[in-house]
């Protein structure tokens, strides 16, 4: 039976991988369904390379399974229904970018015209240009248009923008944006969090080889403190006022230059209140925190569990 159609883009059931003594990935499961973006973070050796490397089917795990729109990692990979664009490698100095198009098509039994993809990828400009002459976004749009080639539903990308500066990243993020509304299910590893929260529409949030966060950025940082800062408008000492209040305005800090306070706590709402009743403050702000906040909180708690265990 044909399950593709229906099946998650990947599944993975309790995937384990273990080089020798190191344990790369730690009983991951996930599902990744049709359509989504999604963003792999995690500090360096989070292992966010092994687990991509294993949905391509370059390695095998050591325990669990790996499936992509039902089939196998190599079924997936040898139908053309899997693309990649990974950081580095993999092309040929010598050939121009147009050669290396029609060189890697014609190793596919079935690929999509090569004008189509030479369009979507943006390469048009420097299909002439010999691969040891682009630069480094240039390199990475080539990469995408071999990736384009079998029209893949599933784009897995591994650091795609490492390394370009951010005319370019925008750039590259803009064609791969045309790609998602095109419904094709895209799954990037990268470090730059701005480009998860910016592109992804799920963060799954590595460390030491185990999922430790997986939803939407909003999702992560729901529950975490927001900074509020405010205009001080009277004559009471900021500090004697935050005393009397109690623990929720602990940490507040007043900047005598700006005459701003400025509180972290997870009960804005209530300090807020009880400010601009008193008539203390002008010129409130209460600031979310942003996705570097949550990576940032989340693999601390993650290190500091995991050295307490
Ligand atoms: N072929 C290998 N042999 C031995 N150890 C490996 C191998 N590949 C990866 N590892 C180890 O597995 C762990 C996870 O590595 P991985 O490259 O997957 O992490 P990552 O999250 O992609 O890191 P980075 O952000 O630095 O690219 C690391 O400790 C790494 O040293």
């Amino acid at each position: 039976m044909d399950t593709s159609a229906t099946a998650p883009a990947i599944t993975l059931d309790a995937v384990t991988k273990r080089f020798g003594q190191v344990l790369a990935v730690d009983d991951v499961s996930l599902a990744v369904h049709p359509g989504e973006v999604l963003a792999l973070l995690g500090p360096n050796g989070a292992g966010k390379t092994t687990l991509l490397d294993m949905v391509l089917g370059f390695t095998e795990p050591t325990q669990g399974s790996t499936r992509t729109f039902g089939n196998s990692a190599k079924t997936a990979a040898s139908n053309g229904m899997v693309g990649a664009v990974l950081q580095d490698g993999g092309l040929l100095d010598d050939l121009t970018v147009g050669e290396t198009i029609r060189m890697i098509a014609a190793c596919h039994r079935w690929h999509l015209p090569i004008d189509e993809v030479i369009l979507r990828a943006g390469v048009m400009s420097f299909t002439t240009r010999k691969v040891k002459k682009c630069s480094g976004g240039q390199r990475q749009r080539l990469r995408f248009a071999l990736a384009l080639l079998t029209d893949p539903q599933l784009l897995i990308l591994d650091e795609p923008t490492a390394g370009l500066d951010a005319t370019a990243r925008n750039d590259f993020w803009a064609t791969m944006h045309a790609e998602a509304r095109r419904g094709r299910t895209i799954v990037f590893a990268t470090h730059y969090l701005r480009e998860a929260d910016d592109y992804a529409d799920r963060v799954v949030l590595m460390a030491q080889g185990r999922v430790i966060a997986d939803g939407s950025v909003a999702d992560m940082t729901a529950d975490m403190p927001r900074q509020l800062s405010a205009q001080w408008v009277s004559d009471i000492d900021p500090y004697v006022w935050a005393d009397t209040v109690g623990p929720a305005t602990q940490g507040l800090h007043y900047d005598a230059t700006t005459q701003r306070i400025h509180l972290t706590t997870a009960e804005t709402d209530w300090v807020a209140a009880k400010l601009l009743s008193a008539g203390l403050i002008r010129h409130l702000t209460i600031t979310q925190p942003g996705i570097e906040e949550a990576f940032f909180d989340l693999t601390q708690d993650h290190h500091a569990q995991e050295t307490a265990s």
